[in-house]
């Protein structure tokens, strides 16, 4: 992992003027290529600076890319093609082409295939366009010859004539409405000559936050980390690690550089993990600047996208809270960076571009010479190191504000406590509750408290299984399971989306009645629940049951103001979340994560839980944490209930230096995939015949990987594993450069590979 500051970045040289050797530059376009390519910018075009986004023509096309410095001069000048035009948006900044160049290094990834996460929008690159206006060409209707003067049309130009100046003209539909008359009135005055029709371009609106408002009163604690964090703002590169435990008031804390920098008059980009789901962080931050940040995620519709783009690049957008992608957007002055949940599995991209937007957030501030806070209460094993190692500045909050105490963990051993089967309709059904956590509820219930059922499994149940045959129903084009979604009557593959009603026969020998549902998901727990607490309201919240931000922040609003009795929750009520009333927090299945061959298994559970658990007991009640396992001795369950983090990173760490894994070592997983088997493994076998044979180096499989077949694809893997003082990145580079794949056979290459399907 080298998000550590110690790399130079390409890309920052001062460019020399573009024209020096004639009109001759190169041009970066988003397309899968590793290069730009050379153009001649013609006189008209003479002020042409990198950044610039011009048309270009592309073999039969004419494709819109970035000026990226001056021609490498390896074509013969009359083979040269000219620039076409500049369009007239603000040329892309300087640390953003240097951090797609970084990025494009680090991730082998084709460096046009990285610009286009900068050029996500493309329309934003249009000029806007004009939408028809309308104000009084006339000061009386009886100055429009043969027009007929009727009360509509008196009142429509008497409000076309009342308009503010300072506001741009009004539509038809917006004069209508405050004429009182239909647009058809406003039309047909138009078209007589009573009122002028004028192009108007509007800029998207975007509220201003006011970082003189108040903040709370900090503690002594607080207002010590705040201090540090906003020293670094407007001095420059710096990373800082906010560590503090749940519910210490982190947020309010970075809140406080982010008024620093607002104050400077900067920019500042906060990245969260799944941000549609966090829909309570904007209200937030309005509640303390007076103001909204401009979000920025994919299920945002594209207009309001290519006009928040174009807000950004013209710095009109001081505050924008973001998913990864938010990383590439095009901000003139950024003075601020800030990581929540800095450990985040969700920062790391699976497709496209595989980069991990925490450790790029990090060259991001390199390349525009900013500070970046990562925060998190439980920062992940290369944060700490580099921590603890004074590359990152430490900066602690180890108390809950207000005097709140952490609360209390326990594990429940399942095997001394097995549930006892419930009955529905007269029928025994499986329980997923052992007797003390359903005691646990009930106390907690007749306190009028709140109850967080956490289970990380979408659905119904995550296995269907014949009992007369022993089959299992799976996805046909995935190595994977169908999971029932039974509210859908579904059986859904939750890697492909495959889905299919659910059977009434065993798809297999054609018996009836004789598939069982295996193994509980939310939507099972839920039955449990309603049958064994009939009265209490319970809500299941998992990223398919909630439609969307709107009713995900009406369901955490109805929770916080205590209309919920009982939660039943996916990760999306992992993080973030502060519900007063909230008192008991069940892990159904905390083994649940541990299983699998993935190496940040143990890391990611303990960060998970400890998330879960910290959900509980953040106001005047204290909190309480019941761990469902089948394994209590387990390290990850012995740390979250000794609240022993450190000794755990430390174990930790100590088993990943002897393997010489991350952050030790450097990983870099291949993998190999196409249609026809037999060819990935021959393709998967000469790659690993051919690997790099350095001392340092070692490639391991090919082996199937854990997803063997995804998508109908079928799936190899190599694992290249490095000493932290090798570059892999020329090494993996040259081997597949030197290497001629077979039609049909893709080779995907992910550096520091996070999850391991
Ligand atoms: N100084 C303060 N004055 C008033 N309220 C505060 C103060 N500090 C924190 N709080 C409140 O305490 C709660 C927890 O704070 P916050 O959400 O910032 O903590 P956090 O560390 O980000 O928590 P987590 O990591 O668990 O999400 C919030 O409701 C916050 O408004
Ligand atoms: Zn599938």
């Amino acid at each position: 992992m080298t998000h550590d500051g110690t790399r130079s970045s390409p890309g920052l040289a001062p460019s020399p003027s573009l024209f020096q050797d004639g009109p001759r530059l190169s041009v970066l376009l988003p397309v899968p290529v590793d290069a730009p390519y050379d153009y001649w910018a013609g006189p008209d075009l003479a002020t042409l600076v990198p950044g610039d986004v011009v048309r270009v023509p592309l073999g039969q096309r004419i494709e819109t890319g970035v000026v990226w410095g001056p021609g490498a001069a390896d074509l013969p000048d009359h083979k040269l093609r000219p620039v076409l035009e500049r369009l007239d948006s603000p040329p892309l900044p300087a640390p953003l082409r240097a951090l797609v160049e970084w990025c494009a290094a680090y991730t082998l990834a084709p460096l046009g295939q990285v610009l286009r996460l900068a050029l996500s929008v493309p329309e934003a690159l249009d000029p806007p366009r004009p939408r028809a206006g309308y104000r009084a060409a006339v000061t009386d209707l009886a100055d429009v010859p043969g027009l007929r003067a009727t009360d509509a049309r008196r009142k429509a130009l008497a409000a076309a004539a009342g308009w503010p100046l300072t506001e741009p003209p009004p539509s038809a539909a917006t004069l209508a409405r405050r004429a009182g008359v239909t647009p058809a009135v406003i039309k047909g005055l138009a078209e007589a000559g009573g009122l002028a029709l004028v192009p108007v371009v509007e800029e998207p609106v975007v509220p201003t936050p006011d970082p003189r408002r108040p903040g709370p009163l900090l503690s002594p604690d607080q207002r010590a980390a705040a201090g540090r964090l906003r020293a670094m703002v407007g001095a420059g590169f710096g990373v800082a690690l906010l560590e503090g435990v749940t519910g210490s008031g982190k947020t309010e804390v970075y809140f406080e550089a982010i008024a620093e920098t607002l104050a400077a008059g900067r920019q500042v980009l906060v990245l969260l993990p799944e941000i549609a789901l966090t829909a309570r962080w904007p209200a937030r931050f309005a509640g303390r600047f007076g103001a909204l940040p401009v979000p920025w995620h994919s299920d945002l519709p594209r207009s309001q996208r290519r006009d928040l783009w174009r807000a950004v690049a013209r710095g009109r957008a001081p505050v924008v809270v973001g998913a990864r992608s938010a990383l590439f957007l095009p901000f003139p002055d950024l003075g601020l960076i800030i990581v929540d949940e800095e450990h985040d599995g969700a920062f790391k991209q699976d497709d496209g571009v595989p980069y991990n937007a925490r450790d790029m957030a990090v060259v991001r501030a390199r390349t525009g010479d900013l500070p970046v806070i990562l925060a998190s209460a439980t920062p992940a094993l290369e944060t700490v190191l580099n921590a603890r190692t004074g590359r990152y500045r430490h900066v602690p909050l180890p108390r809950r504000h207000g005097g709140a105490r952490l609360p209390d963990m326990a594990t429940l051993d399942l095997r001394a406590h097995p549930p006892e089967k419930w009955s529905r309709e007269g029928v025994p059904a499986q329980s997923f509750l052992a007797p003390p956590l359903l005691d646990a509820m009930v106390e907690t219930l007749t306190r009028g408290e709140q109850t967080l059922l956490f289970l990380n499994r979408r659905g119904y149940a995550p296995l269907t299984l014949c009992r007369a045959c022993g089959h299992r129903l799976h996805c046909p084009h995935c190595s994977a399971w169908l999971v029932e979604h039974r509210h859908r009557r579904q059986l859904r593959c939750h890697h492909c989306g495959h889905a299919i009603p659910t059977p009434p026969r065993c798809p297999m020998c054609d018996a009836a009645d004789t598939l069982a549902a295996c193994g509980p998901g939310v939507e099972r727990l839920a039955e449990e629940v309603a049958a064994r607490f009939p009265q209490a309201r319970t809500v299941v919240a998992a990223s398919d049951t909630l439609a969307g931000p709107a009713s995900a922040a009406e369901m955490m609003e109805r929770i916080e103001a205590g209309g919920v009795d009982i939660i039943i929750g996916t990760q999306v009520m992992a993080k973030g979340h502060h519900f007063p009333l909230l008192t008991l927090v069940g892990v159904v299945d905390a083994d649940l994560g541990l299983s699998g061959g993935d190496l940040r298994a143990a890391e990611r559970t303990f960060q998970l839980l400890h998330q879960v658990a910290g959900r509980a007991g953040r106001a005047e009640r204290p909190g309480r944490v019941l761990l469902q396992t089948t394994d209590p001795a387990h390290p990850v369950m012995r740390a979250l209930v000794e609240g022993d983090a450190e000794r755990f990173l430390s174990v930790e760490a100590e088993t990943r230096q002897a393997l010489t894994m991350p952050p030790f070592g450097r990983l870099v997983a291949l993998i190999v995939s196409g249609r026809d088997e037999d060819a990935v493994v021959t393709a998967g076998r000469a790659l690993a015949a051919s690997a790099p044979r350095v001392a340092g180096v070692e490639v391991l499989g090919p082996a199937p990987a854990a997803l063997a077949l995804l998508r109908g694809q079928h799936r190899h893997r190599l694992l290249l594993k490095a000493t932290r003082d090798v570059r892999v990145q020329p090494l993996v580079r040259d081997w597949l450069g030197a290497t001629t794949l077979p039609r049909g056979i893709r080779v995907r290459v992910d550096v520091d590979p996070y999850g391991f399907l």
